[in-house]
């Protein structure tokens, strides 16, 4: 080798390693100005309040105040930050993002109502929101979205909802005749009262949405009762943090859903950390088996509507409603649905209106098991009528025989009775504001804009923090964080409520809940469980029929704590379901 080739070569091995270090060290560079000098010394928001922890500690650096908050309770650790820091807060997130939490109504209403387009939700929860609930409206914003809203808020209606009430009997009816038979033969009486609610509310939804036949209280183990209730075991904030981890990596979302990951999904049950996703994937998968047999019955049913000469009824469910209204194409907006995003959208209403509702009852229980006070006077707000019956005979048989005729006609109570019974209103509104179901969403901003005077740079995240809003003491007074109903009636009293902003269970603007009324009304419609049919009425007699006008889960059954001292908190997940417990003793009542 000629010394001018030795030369050649460690020049070239020099090169190489100068570029090797350089690459290295910008590498390095990055990482320290993502994770320590951006957010610590030239973000424009690092002089905004909020917690702060230690710069030299490398689990901080990297994953910032996330963990504290999916150890702790839902919304807990942002309403003590509100506390100490009042309604503008910034919190650094993993890998050094910064996250925004407003609480004044005008920044809220900036991000969810006026400007709602430039303020999407980010793309990690869209991702994780189209795996498990389906790229329906959940997903989609601006122009695609307002289509797709127009096209679907009819079937939502009051109208379409009071043709629905009647559905949610049946549930209703078995979940009260489970308990009895179940008490009676018993065990004993301590339920997971989570798991019965998710069996009712599953029942409900399958019903009101798709006229489809669940019945998952007789067949916990049927094929869709049973993935969800798999799906559901999953939920805790570990969980979610790993799923949030594996979608913002880029191509993983599209893999996720693809069949080929589906029939390699045991190779996942070889690391610990992705068994979880296996599982999910493997439930997602079975889901959408049942969702795509429930669209082709609704089409086929509403194709031989449509050709028969009314031989045949139009269904009223949510997912018949969208089909008839898709083969009219009546809203006139040239806007059509197509079949896989009819089908996203079955897997929407399941995923967005079973386990939230499920998740409410279940609060409301616990927190009517925690307060027998409250309890006791929602019994009685619910029973006056049967207890003058009951000790006025002859005003009884003079009202049955006024009630009678439309009782024949109406068994159960529609949207306006249950409406019409103001402390249950009270009860289930002042649940879902202290323990709301959702307890946070996310936004992140499109264009970098003031809010509440401060410079929001464009790609910053918000927390939207509901429960915080939900339970702030600027706006609801001393009192905001306990349960007490009565505030429903004297909303004047409080500081600064406000209709639209002081109460998000549902959020405000374009994307407010679609399902908001179906929910309230079938959790009144669970709690409340009115049977008016039979002739003859006595008082509480849980043994016979219930007869005439009101029978009440709350009337048939009491509920307190499964044992003396038991505690309970949500997760910090997307939805509050228990964490620990979920046992409530149930009795009845006599
Ligand atoms: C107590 C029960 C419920 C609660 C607390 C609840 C809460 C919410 C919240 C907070 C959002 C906004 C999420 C966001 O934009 O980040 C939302 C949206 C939505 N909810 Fe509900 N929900 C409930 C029941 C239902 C039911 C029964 C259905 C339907 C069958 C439903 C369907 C939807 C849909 C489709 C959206 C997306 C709306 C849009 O973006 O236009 N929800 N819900």
């Amino acid at each position: 080798m000629t010394q001018l080739s030795v030369q050649s070569i460690l020049q070239t091995d020099l090169n190489a390693r100068t570029v090797g270090i350089a690459v290295s060290a910008l590498v390095l560079l990055a990482i320290v100005y993502q994770l320590w000098l951006y957010p610590y010394f030239f973000s424009p928001i690092r002089k905004v309040p909020g917690p702060k922890g230690s710069l030299l500690d490398w689990r901080y650096v990297l994953f910032g105040e996330f963990p504290k908050i999916m150890r702790g309770e839902a919304g807990i650790v942002q309403r003590e930050w509100a506390k100490e820091y009042g309604t503008i807060i910034r919190a650094v997130g993993p890998f050094g993002i910064s996250r925004m939490m407003f609480l004044s109504p005008t920044a809220v209403h900036k991000v969810l109502v006026s400007d709602w387009v430039e303020y999407p939700r980010p793309s990690f929860m869209r991702n994780i929101l189209g795996i498990v609930a389906g790229y329906g409206l959940l997903t989609v914003t601006g122009d695609e979205h307002r289509q797709m809203r127009r096209f679907m808020n009819p079937a939502f209606s009051i109208p379409s909802l009071s043709a629905q009430t009647h559905m949610y009997y049946k549930p209703i009816y078995d979940l009260v005749d489970i308990i009895k038979g179940k008490i009676k033969d018993t065990s004993g009486n301590v339920f997971h009262v989570y798991d019965l609610m998710s069996m009712v509310t599953l029942d409900i939804i399958c019903l009101t949405a798709f006229g489809y036949e669940c019945d998952s209280l007789h067949n916990p183990k049927n094929e869709l009762a049973d993935a969800y209730h798999k799906l559901l075991d999953l939920q805790s904030g570990q969980n979610l943090a790993r799923l949030i981890a594996v979608v913002s990596l880029p191509g993983m979302p599209k893999l996720i859903k693809s069949e080929w990951l589906y029939n390699h999904r045991h190779w996942l049950r070889n690391w610990s950390h992705l068994k979880a996703l296996s599982i999910m994937i493997e439930c997602m998968h079975r889901i959408e088996r049942v969702s795509s047999k429930i669209l082709s019955d609704a089409n086929a049913h509403a194709t031989a509507v449509a050709s028969s000469d009314s031989t045949l009824k139009g269904k009223k469910d949510v997912m018949s409603l969208l089909v008839q209204a898709r083969m009219n194409e009546s809203d006139g907006s040239g806007y059509k649905m197509s079949d896989s995003m009819m089908m996203q959208q079955v897997l929407t209403f399941l995923g967005a209106g079973h386990e939230t509702t499920a998740s409410g009852l279940t609060w409301t229980l616990w927190l009517l098991a925690t307060h027998p006070e409250i309890q006791s006077k929602l019994r009685g707000a619910l029973l006056p009528t049967l207890w003058l019956l009951a000790t006025h005979p002859e005003i009884q048989s003079k009202l049955r025989g006024a009630l009678l005729p439309v009782i024949a006609e109406h068994p159960n109570p529609d949207v306006r009775t249950l409406k019409s019974i103001e402390y249950l209103d009270y009860v289930v509104m002042e649940s879902l504001r202290v323990m709301p179901p959702v307890p946070m969403t996310i936004r992140q901003a499109g264009k970098s804009d003031f809010i509440d005077g401060v410079w929001i740079p464009k790609g910053t995240l918000f927390y939207i923090a509901i429960r915080v809003i939900n339970t702030y003491k600027g706006f609801w007074g001393e009192d905001a964080e306990e349960f007490r109903p009565e505030r429903w009636g004297k909303l004047n009293e409080a500081p600064a409520y406000h209709p639209l902003h002081s109460l998000q269970t549902f959020i405000n603007g374009p994307h407010h809940c679609i399902g908001k009324t179906m929910a309230i009304v079938e959790m009144k419609a669970v709690l409340a469980y009115v049977h008016a049919t039979a002739s003859h009425f006595s008082l509480l007699d849980h043994e016979t029929h219930f007869d005439s006008v009101f029978s009440i889960i709350i009337a048939n059954f009491e509920f307190a704590p499964a044992y003396v001292g038991q505690t309970t908190r949500p997760t910090a997940a997307v939805t509050m379901s228990m964490l620990f417990y979920n046992l409530v003793s149930v009795k009845p009542l006599d």
